[in-house]
């Protein structure tokens, strides 16, 4: 995922979400998880302020990953096989986290409610005027989405973080392809790949009555 200079690049990142959609719209895991590790690079070169979060998703990263080269890996080829899996084999808890505390099914939960954020964030970003400040863009796309999931403690750490983003076009520049213009281009593009990912994952959930898992 290194761009023209050797340094790390959010198109190719993006890209991997591209990727995971197969002709079938089933969703591959190893490119879905690949895209997370990148992401977290990105969250990474934001400072040590955004370690808490880059340790959860990295901890649920790690829980797929290795559901994704064990015993059962065939069963973790994608998101669709996962689920009829583990609900087939009542691998999931549905009521309260107690036998299977930490399923597929409720890993990859946290992870594509994140994904809603992140869709929501970068469209901020694409959108925002030049002197947008991206803790609001941060803010608001965070209430809307995964805010809803967490408790009052982990939401005010996140706002406090947020306060530390830096402005606008130096995320912009941070992705690393290019000017900003060229930036909030290739955002145009990749975001439609982003959200195919979420929608086809909010669906499938849907039908097997997973959105709520605790
Ligand atoms: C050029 C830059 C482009 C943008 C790069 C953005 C990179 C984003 C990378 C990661 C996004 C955050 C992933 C967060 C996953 C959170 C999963 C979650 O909801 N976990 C909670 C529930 O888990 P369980 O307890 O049920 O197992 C957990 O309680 C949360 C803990 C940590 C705090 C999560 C705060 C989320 C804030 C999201 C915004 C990140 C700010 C990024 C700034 C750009």
């Amino acid at each position: 995922m290194a761009g023209e200079q050797g340094a790390f690049c959010l198109r190719e990142v993006l890209v991997t979400f591209q990727t995971c959609v197969t002709e079938r719209r089933e969703v591959l895991l190893g490119p879905y998880l690949r895209g997370w590790r990148g992401l977290i690079r990105f969250l990474n070169s934001l400072g040590a302020i955004f370690s808490f979060v880059s340790k959860d998703a990295l901890a649920k990263i790690q829980i797929m990953e290795n559901y994704c080269s064990g015993e059962q890996q065939e069963k973790y080829l994608t998101l669709q096989s996962m689920v009829q899996y583990e609900v087939a084999n009542g691998l999931v808890d549905t009521q309260k986290r107690s036998e299977h505390p930490d399923s597929g099914c409720r890993t990859v939960l946290r992870l594509h409610r994140a994904l809603r954020w992140l869709q929501m964030f970068l469209e901020g970003l694409r959108t925002g005027q030049e002197d947008s400040k991206t803790s609001v863009i941060c803010t608001d796309s965070y209430n809307a989405s995964l805010a809803n999931y967490h408790p009052w403690i982990i939401r005010k750490a996140a706002t406090v973080a947020f306060r530390a983003l830096p402005s606008r076009n130096a995320f912009l520049e941070i992705m690393n392809v290019g000017t900003p213009e060229e930036a909030v281009v290739m955002l145009g593009d990749a975001l439609p790949h982003i959200c195919n990912v979420y929608g086809i994952t909010e669906e499938l959930y849907a039908q097997h009555k997973l959105l709520d898992l605790p």
